[in-house]
């Protein structure tokens, strides 16, 4: 029960002028007035320090300053705006939340039938793929308050205030209800936890394994937790009544990247040369986030530009800053740092038009990012399948760039970093997902083998037969190596048009 503090502050000034009048009576009628004094202010000191003890020291506090210290708590408690309608591309897993909304809004309806609804989802997948955004949505479609944690929050130093967060995040949950709890990062807390159970971060998970326990379904309160790693995620977690469905959000496909678009430039002023389609097509393997702010970038651009409407222009430079990252103000590259990348690049860019495993829309070698250079190269189509040649294709385009660099200067350099990186990527998939080497067609799960050095030599077969590939591609053609980095070395960047000029004589210039 809550105590007032006016209550508190009445008695104990009516217990004092009660002892006062009691003083004066007894050094009057007896003329005992030193032992009496000595009584009352013994009586008030003990009186005082009971009450102070007792009581939080911000229950004595005035009321305004009170609510002012708990609207600052509770800032991030709010009703959303945002709806479904700003959520694009996602709609099969809508169609999966409609269940939840319906039981938001009419949760009398599913008590009367004793039917129970899931207290916890899990939205897994990349980051910025709308997660959070999704969440909001749903908030907003059931008028329901919006709480947001991250799991990282809670992960403190002190033990047990981790576990005090949480306790504290269902409460304000319970009293603003009907609300959702958006719990981010969830790893960060969720994580399968020691055997010893002592840690801060373990107390803190078992705090919310007890919350999740003890709210009721028909409270009013569902938890959204997002993680980009389901799989470190503590199996207590994901039990029956805890969060018993997962829901993945992944990268959006070609129709989801274009209604995303959609949705982020309903409010911008297009020119006609702009095509979202086209846009979408070339914006493959983007995230939601990445479209976001490709829409803006372009808006920023037409601004300075000073134009009336967002043109063409403006998008591909948007998608191409966001692509390859910030243009560099002032690149202090080296002489020789130029000279490998142009060769480097136009590597990549040979064998991408010889295995024709994608659009070879442009290379550059303006510094952008960490990268010195870049080939910009877009999927032919979005396809959801991958034959085993367009894999090894995609390894020998990546492994081009340093094939290029060992043919003309005898000497490789740590500019493919990035590039063997994928190239690992996709051969350790090929050979543990896709059933694609000798090891046959099987899946192997490289956590549960005693030994990958039969898994890491098929994978240094796929590599080593996609470079010796690649390298034999460049040998031939040497000539147009030089030529093409001659043309960076003086443009910097070559278009897609003067690819295909450069190339055009291609078989004759193989030696
Ligand atoms: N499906 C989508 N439709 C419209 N906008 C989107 C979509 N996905 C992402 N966005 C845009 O990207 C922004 C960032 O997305 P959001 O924060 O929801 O990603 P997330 O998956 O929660 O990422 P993280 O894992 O990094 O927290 C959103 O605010 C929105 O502008
Ligand atoms: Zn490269």
């Amino acid at each position: 029960m809550k105590k007032n503090p006016h209550i508190i502050l009445l008695t104990i000034s009516l217990l004092l002028n009660i002892l006062f009048a009691l003083f004066l009576y007894l050094s009057i009628n007896k003329g005992t007035f030193i032992p009496s004094f000595i009584v009352v202010v013994l009586i008030s000191l003990i009186l005082i320090g009971f009450v102070l003890l007792n009581k939080n020291i911000f229950e004595l506090m005035p009321a305004n300053y009170k609510n002012d210290i708990n609207s600052k708590v509770k800032d991030n408690d709010t009703k959303i705006q945002i709806t479904f309608n700003d959520v694009a591309g996602l709609d099969e897993i809508i169609d999966e939340l409609k269940i939840i909304i319906d039981f938001m809004n009419n949760t009398e309806k599913y008590k009367r039938m004793g039917a129970k609804i899931p207290k916890g989802i899990l939205f897994y997948g990349p980051p910025g793929t709308g997660k959070t955004l999704l969440a909001s949505a749903l908030a907003g479609e059931t008028n329901s308050t919006f709480i947001t944690a991250s799991g990282s929050e809670f992960v403190e130093k002190y033990v047990g205030v981790g576990a005090s967060r949480i306790r504290g995040l269902f409460t304000r949950a319970k009293k603003s209800a009907p609300s959702i709890i958006f719990i981010d990062e969830i790893d960060a807390v969720g994580s399968k936890r020691n055997n010893d159970n002592n840690s801060e971060k373990d107390q803190t998970l078992n705090q919310l394994l007890i919350e999740m326990d003890g709210f009721n379904s028909n409270d009013g309160i569902i938890v959204i937790g997002a993680t980009n790693r389901l799989d470190m995620l503590d199996e207590a977690l994901l039990r029956p009544g805890r969060f018993d469905r997962s829901i993945h959000i992944g990268t959006p496909n070609l129709k989801a990247r274009f209604e995303i678009l959609k949705v982020h430039t309903r409010n911008k002023p297009l020119d006609n040369s702009v095509s979202l389609s086209e846009f979408a097509k070339k914006t493959h393997g983007m995230t939601g986030a990445h479209l976001s702010s490709i829409c803006n970038e372009a808006a920023i651009l037409a601004v300075i530009r000073h134009k009336q409407k967002i043109g063409r222009e403006e998008f591909d430079e948007a998608i191409e800053r966001v692509f390859a990252g910030l243009k560099k103000k002032n690149p202090e590259i080296l002489e020789k740092e130029r000279l490998i990348a142009a060769h480097h690049e136009a590597g990549h860019a040979i064998i991408g038009k010889i295995l024709n495993s994608g659009l070879v829309e442009k290379i550059s070698i303006v510094p952008r990012g960490e990268a010195l250079g870049y080939v910009l190269n877009f999927p032919k189509d979005d396809a959801f399948l991958m034959t085993k040649t367009e894999l090894q294709n995609k390894i020998t385009m990546l492994l081009g760039g340093r094939a290029s660099e060992e043919i003309i200067f005898n000497e490789i350099s740590t500019g493919a970093e990035n590039d063997l990186k994928e190239a690992t990527k996709i051969s350790y998939q090929m050979v543990c997902n896709y059933g694609m080497s000798e090891l046959g067609n099987r899946i192997y799960d490289m956590h549960l083998l005693k030994s990958t050095e039969n898994i890491d030599k098929e994978v240094n077969k796929i590599i080593n037969i996609c470079y010796n590939n690649a390298k034999m591609i460049l040998i031939k053609r040497k000539n147009i190596i030089k030529l093409i980095a001659e043309r960076l070395l003086s443009n910097e960047i070559i278009t897609k048009e003067e690819i295909d000029d450069l190339m055009k004589d291609e078989k004759e210039m193989c030696v």
